[in-house]
């Protein structure tokens, strides 16, 4: 079963906590600031590595606790990313966390993840996120490099023609997507017959 919802979040609107400054928290951090670098982020954990506090150095966006996780760290948190070593203690952040109602990843413990982090390929404002349902994140790296290469470096100019058009096209809803499905119809094998 393939029941994964996707969505994009604008992070520099919410509050991500990250638990855990070892190899996975930084993989995470480096994920959230890559896509959304004016995301606001807290980290805690008793020990960070030196990338991560680089990473602080540079950006007042993110504010960095050197000590283990407690209760009171979530709140004010949107989205929790629990990286820890500690995998009983992983779950128990998450089922404190799940009384708050506040979507949890714990990075050691898929079945009980509310949200997956995905790999991203990005072509300008392009952004294609892909999701092995938890199966293999290297082979979703890998597709990730396949698409990179195969998807051309053009398409914002299409984007902004086509933004061009919406914007321009008067008229009611039902006519704009008329008018915008016609002129993209050649776009697509399905509809342009070959
Ligand atoms: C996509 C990506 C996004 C990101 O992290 O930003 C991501 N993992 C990435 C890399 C990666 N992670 C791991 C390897 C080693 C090789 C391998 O196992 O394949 C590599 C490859 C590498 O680093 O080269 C190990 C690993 N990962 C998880 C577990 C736990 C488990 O499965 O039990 C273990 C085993 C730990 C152990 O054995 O101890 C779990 C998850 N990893 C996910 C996402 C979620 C599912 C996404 C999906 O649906 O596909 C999920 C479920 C939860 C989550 O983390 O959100 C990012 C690629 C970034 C890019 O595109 O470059
Ligand atoms: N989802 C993924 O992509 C992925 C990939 C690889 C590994 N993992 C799993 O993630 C977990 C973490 O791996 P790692 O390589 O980052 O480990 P690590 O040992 O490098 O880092 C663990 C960090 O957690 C901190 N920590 C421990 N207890 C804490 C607490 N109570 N509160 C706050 N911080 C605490 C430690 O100080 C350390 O900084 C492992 O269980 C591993 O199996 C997940």
């Amino acid at each position: 079963m393939n029941n994964l919802f996707p969505i994009f979040l604008k992070l520099e609107n919410l509050h991500t906590l990250i638990v855990g400054g070892g190899y996975v928290g930084l993989e995470k951090l480096t994920a959230v600031l890559d896509n959304s670098p004016m995301a606001k982020v807290t980290l805690v954990s008793p020990e960070i590595r030196q990338e991560i506090l680089d990473m602080a150095e540079r950006n007042s966006r993110i504010n960095l606790i050197l000590r283990k996780f407690e209760d009171e760290d979530l709140s004010a948190k949107d989205l929790v990313i629990v990286a820890t070593n500690d995998k009983e203690e992983n779950k128990r952040m998450w089922e404190l966390a799940r009384t708050r109602h506040i979507l949890t990843n714990v990075a050691d413990t898929p079945a009980i993840c509310d949200f997956y982090l995905s790999s991203v390929v990005r072509k300008g404002n392009l952004k294609v996120a892909i999701s092995t349902n938890g199966m293999s994140p290297t082979f979703a790296k890998r597709l990730k490099e396949v698409l990179g290469d195969a998807l051309p470096d053009n398409l914002d100019t299409a984007m902004e023609q086509l933004k061009a058009v919406r914007d321009m096209l008067k008229g009611d809803f039902a006519h704009k997507v008329e008018e915008l499905n016609r002129i993209t119809a050649v776009l697509t094998t399905k509809n342009n017959g070959e």
